[in-house]
């Protein structure tokens, strides 16, 4: 083994942010990405790395050790390569990101539970659990930092961590046509939001690829699993995104064929 590898799944939002952070530093070279296909069995050899678990990414040092866990990844790339830095170099600024760090999950399970529903009943209670996080996110942020644009000076540490989920909340503009409200009680973390999904370090992705990898989790199939009627996942390597058409965006009304998204 003679350099880093991180084993990730394209498009997954807790990998992102590992790019974002090595790019931040100027080193996205320094780590060879192998993409593991989510649609087909995991390679056993793979599984081995870390038994009883089959989350990704992992990181695989060039000495064989194994990490997981998209933070304590992160914090490993920060101590390993630590300039420039990242985090908040202050004890309390950086206090400060690890606690706006720890909304992050809530936040994620909300989005990702509305873009799931198959329930047309329980749209309206998905939308305002996801509001809930964003409103707990303003007032934090009014709280913490009232007249920044980011939490710190400068794009760091808890954008990197927020910035992958916010990108893959378009898929929740395409198949719930839902939006932040242009309200007093989220302007601070729109403001944030906005920022963040333009900083040139975060361009990994882009919104037609997310709308379209992330079909299936509008029908309620995630991690690659396959929705009823089916047989190619929406994350399938190919045929490759760009070369497909835009799905069809009522996710309540009829189910798209594998023909219809362009994956046949
Ligand atoms: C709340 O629901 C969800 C929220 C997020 C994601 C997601 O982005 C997965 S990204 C891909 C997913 N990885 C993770 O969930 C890693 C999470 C881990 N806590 C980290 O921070 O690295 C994975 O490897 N799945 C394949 C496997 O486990 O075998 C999916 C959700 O439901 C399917």
């Amino acid at each position: 083994m003679s350099e880093l590898r991180v084993y990730h799944i394209p498009v997954c939002p807790f990998s992102q942010r590992l790019e974002i952070l090595l790019a931040l530093k100027g080193l996205t070279g320094a780590v060879k990405f192998e993409v593991v296909d989510i649609t087909k069995p995991r390679d056993p050899a793979l599984l081995a790395k870390t038994p009883g678990n089959t989350a990704l990414p992992i990181l695989e040092t060039e000495t064989g050790g194994v990490l997981r866990e998209s933070l304590v990844l992160m914090q490993y790339f920060e101590d390993r390569f630590p300039e420039p830095r990242v985090a908040a170099r202050d004890p309390f600024a950086r206090a400060v990101e690890n606690m706006l760090t720890a909304l992050c999950s809530d936040l994620v399970n909300a989005g990702y539970g509305y873009v799931m529903n198959q329930d047309p009943a329980k749209r309206e209670a998905l939308r305002d659990k996801l509001l809930a996080q964003y409103a707990g996110i303003d007032a934090f942020l009014a709280r913490y930092s009232p007249d920044r644009t980011f939490l710190h000076d400068e794009f760091g540490w808890a954008e990197a961590v927020f910035t992958p989920m916010f990108m893959r909340f378009w898929f929740l503009e395409y198949y719930e046509d839902f939006a932040l409200p242009d309200e007093p009680k989220y302007a601070r973390v729109r403001r944030w939001q906005a920022a963040c999904l333009a900083h040139p370090s975060a361009q990994q992705v882009t919104r037609e690829q997310i709308v379209k990898n992330y079909y299936d989790y509008s029908r309620g199939a995630g991690n690659g699993a396959l929705p009823a009627g089916r047989t190619v996942s929406s994350f399938a390597f190919a045929p490759h995104w760009s070369q497909r058409p835009m799905p069809p965006r009522e996710k309540y009304g009829r189910h798209a064929t594998d023909a219809e998204l362009g994956l046949v």
